[in-house]
């Protein structure tokens, strides 16, 4: 198997995300500019008001937006023109489950797209549902799921897959208060690498690296404490 493939042990490295003079334009607009970034940290906040940019930022680490100019790697690779080697190797969980859940029955829908045997599959949803303590919705229907259990299994469609890192949207915002701690408890326990959209200022508080965008730019970067003073100060 190609060091591309190989899926995340704990303990395993991320990967060095690399933004050079990156600007973003959106429906005729300057969503982003001047972004130029060094991400190697395993756990990494993007903070931010609603529209400043945060979204557009993940999408363009995994080739979901291209740049208008500038330009964007992940361990050296083209988000764009290496999709499908940056794909395998970083995990993208929507804000909403239902975009990226596909099929009715969630044996099914993590089963989609895996490679390897059809036992190395199995063993590969079993690990990730067991990860997240869900292993009992194995064979639910997908439609008969609460929102909550849903984005649980969205995560574990994104585990299943062995990524090294993941990009998380806003993971927290459709999750009661036990689900919202639940998942701050998978995302404490992952070995993977992850980048981490939110408005949830305490989720971020153990985070190695803490961004704040407004303005299409970078106007903080620090440690957890003082970005989220920097971000209270500025919008609060
Ligand atoms: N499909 C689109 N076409 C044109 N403009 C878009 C599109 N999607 C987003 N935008 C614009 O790009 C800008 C940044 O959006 P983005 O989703 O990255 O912000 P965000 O910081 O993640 O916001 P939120 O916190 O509300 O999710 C916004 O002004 C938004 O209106």
């Amino acid at each position: 198997m190609p060091a591309a493939e190989t899926p995340c042990e704990p303990g395993s490295a991320g990967q060095t995300i690399v933004f050079s003079d990156v600007r973003l334009d959106r429906g005729g607009m300057r969503t982003l500019a001047g972004i130029d970034l060094v991400l190697g940290e395993r756990r990494i906040g993007l903070l931010g008001l609603n529209g400043s940019g945060k979204s557009s930022l993940l999408k363009l680490m995994v080739g979901l937006l291209a740049p208008t100019s500038g330009s964007v790697s992940i361990d050296g690779l083209s988000p764009t023109d290496d999709a499908a080697a940056v794909r395998r190797r970083t995990g993208f969980l929507f804000q909403s489950a239902d975009n990226q859940i596909v099929y009715p029955i969630v044996r099914e829908d993590l089963a989609f797209g895996l490679e390897g045997s059809a036992e190395e599959a199995a063993a590969a949803i079993a690990g990730a549902l067991g990860r997240l303590g869900i292993g009992r919705l194995a064979d639910r229907r997908i439609h008969e799921l609460s929102g909550g259990e849903r984005q649980l299994v969205a995560l574990a469609g994104v585990l299943a897959r062995g990524p090294r890192t993941i990009l998380f949207d806003e993971p927290t915002s459709q999750l009661d208060l036990a689900n919202r701690n639940r998942l701050c408890g998978v995302l404490d326990g992952l070995p993977q690498q992850a980048v981490v959209v939110t408005h949830d200022l305490d989720l971020v508080a153990g985070f190695d690296r803490v961004l704040v965008v407004g303005d299409g730019r970078i106007v903080a970067d620090g440690d957890p404490a003082d970005a989220v003073a920097f971000y209270r100060r500025r919008y609060g």
